[in-house]
């Protein structure tokens, strides 16, 4: 059973709020009259309230303050504002990111409370979001509100089209091939490919070819010339996921590249030029890791002529709910499932955790929910699980990745009953490679032949 809900009502016309006011306890509601808006502010945090009315003239400073401070407390908090016939108060336009809806005064005191007990009832209605034809295209993946984002968004459109070098540094999840892309779409390059390479999921050798490819013979299994991935971006952008896990024999090379703008292919003796566009990412602290010589600083300042970093979830909290609603659309549409809301408390629970794993956790979570649950409206209950579950055993990237490879090895050393060729050929990695990688991981072949 829910906890006694509070609704805070702010007017100075005492007639029509207090009537409302008296309704609500009639109700069931703890209802708090207040006649301004700084008795308001300062009711906030003792009273907590799960909704508030405003019936006051907000023009001008009062209202910015007022909302203001709404905001800052919980910008998802509902707020129902009562406007005289037609006129919206200046200071909704100049906060919009709140979860606002109107009512015409003078009202019906049963309207009222019947929109309070909806609100209260079916959670935020976080339908105050931006509209999508008022998304600008080169953008429109990014699902944000924040003005944090906004502001990032700005500076990203600002150097989109000139063509420099950016690196975009921020925790894992946070969107960066997202933002790489819309840089790639904003730009004039709009019309060449978009090609992306993580380069910490690939071996240092490997690496090399898939970035500037390779001629036949270059190396045993070198069968044919292969194209690698700085010419087949010509006039367009590469992208480099995880750049601070580059080796650095593939950092030298690839800093000679874009020094002289040119790229010679493993095995070759030519050079020939390349036009693409270098947009790197990574969630390693690189001044660090050129302190401790793991990455080259020349590189570093080479790639990081614009840099851009995407705030951690945490710190922009305001855009949950939309991210949550449009997870939630894409899950319920792919399960062939009907439309679904969070509760007020799920939206609570999703909007006030911590997500260390950004974006990408807030969909896990999202997508966990909809497959455990047939509600039309999503408990709290259930969002509060799949949150608790996901960060207990949430790794980071790099240890799931070494996780997922060892788990790789193993299954194919035991289908090959130990035999390294044969895993190497499954694997279709060299033999060499394939050695070092059980070397890694401390596997040794020997074991599944015994075991077998
Ligand atoms: N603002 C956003 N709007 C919509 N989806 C987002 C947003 N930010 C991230 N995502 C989604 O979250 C997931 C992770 O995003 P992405 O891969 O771009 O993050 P990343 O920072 O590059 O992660 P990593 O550092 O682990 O490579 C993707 O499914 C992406 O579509």
């Amino acid at each position: 059973m829910d906890a006694q809900r509070k609704v805070l009502l702010v007017d100075d016309d005492e007639a029509p709020l207090g009537s409302a006011a008296a309704r609500l306890r009639v109700e069931g509601y703890d209802a708090l009259l207040v006649s301004d808006s700084q008795s308001a502010i300062a009711r906030l945090d003792a009273f907590e309230p799960d909704l508030i009315v405003v019936g006051l003239r907000l023009d001008g400073l009062d209202g910015i303050v007022l909302f203001g401070e709404i905001f800052k407390r919980n910008p998802f908090l509902p707020v129902i504002i009562l406007t005289q016939q037609g006129a919206m108060p200046d200071s909704v336009d100049t906060i919009r990111q709140g979860s606002y809806e109107f009512m015409e005064k003078p009202c019906v005191v049963d309207d009222l409370v019947e929109r309070v007990s909806n609100l209260l009832q079916t959670g935020c209605d976080c339908s105050v979001e931006v509209k999508a034809e008022m998304v600008e295209a080169w953008r429109s993946e990014i699902i944000s509100r924040s003005p944090a984002m906004d502001e990032l968004l700005q500076q990203a459109k600002l150097v989109a089209d000139s063509g420099a070098t950016v690196l975009i540094q921020s925790e894992s999840g946070t969107g960066k091939e997202l933002l790489a892309r819309a840089l790639h779409k904003a730009s004039s390059r709009n019309g060449g490919p978009f090609n992306a390479v993580n380069c910490s999921a690939i071996h240092e050798n490997l690496l090399e070819s898939e970035l500037f490819g390779h001629v036949k013979g270059a190396f045993t299994g070198a069968t044919n010339d292969h194209k690698g991935l700085l010419q087949a971006a010509d006039g367009g952008t590469l992208f480099l996921d995880e750049v601070g896990d580059m080796p650095l024999g593939v950092q030298a090379k690839l800093l000679r590249s874009l020094e002289e703008r040119e790229i010679r292919p493993v095995g070759s003796i030519r050079s020939m030029p390349f036009d693409v566009r270098i947009i790197a990412a990574t969630n390693r602290d690189l001044e660090a890791a050129v302190e401790q010589g793991e990455f080259r600083e020349d590189l570093y300042y080479r790639l990081k002529v614009i840099s851009l970093e995407l705030p951690p979830l945490r710190e922009r909290r305001e855009d949950i709910p939309m991210l949550a609603n449009a997870f939630l659309e894409e899950f319920a549409r792919m399960n062939n499932r009907s439309a679904r809301r969070f509760s007020r408390e799920a939206m609570d629970a999703l909007v006030s955790a911590d997500f260390p794993g950004n974006v990408r956790q807030l969909r896990n979570v999202v997508q966990q929910v909809v497959a455990l649950s047939a509600a039309h409206v999503i408990p709290g209950a259930l969002v509060k699980r799949a949150i608790k579950g996901d960060s207990g055993d949430l790794l980071s990237l790099a240890e799931e990745k070494e996780r997922f490879e060892r788990n790789y090895l193993i299954r194919v050393m035991k289908i090959s009953n130990g035999n390294v060729s044969h895993a190497a050929r499954l694997a279709k990695r060299n033999r060499t490679e394939f050695y070092k990688l059980l070397g890694r991981y401390e596997l040794n072949p020997q074991e599944f032949r015994s075991a077998s």
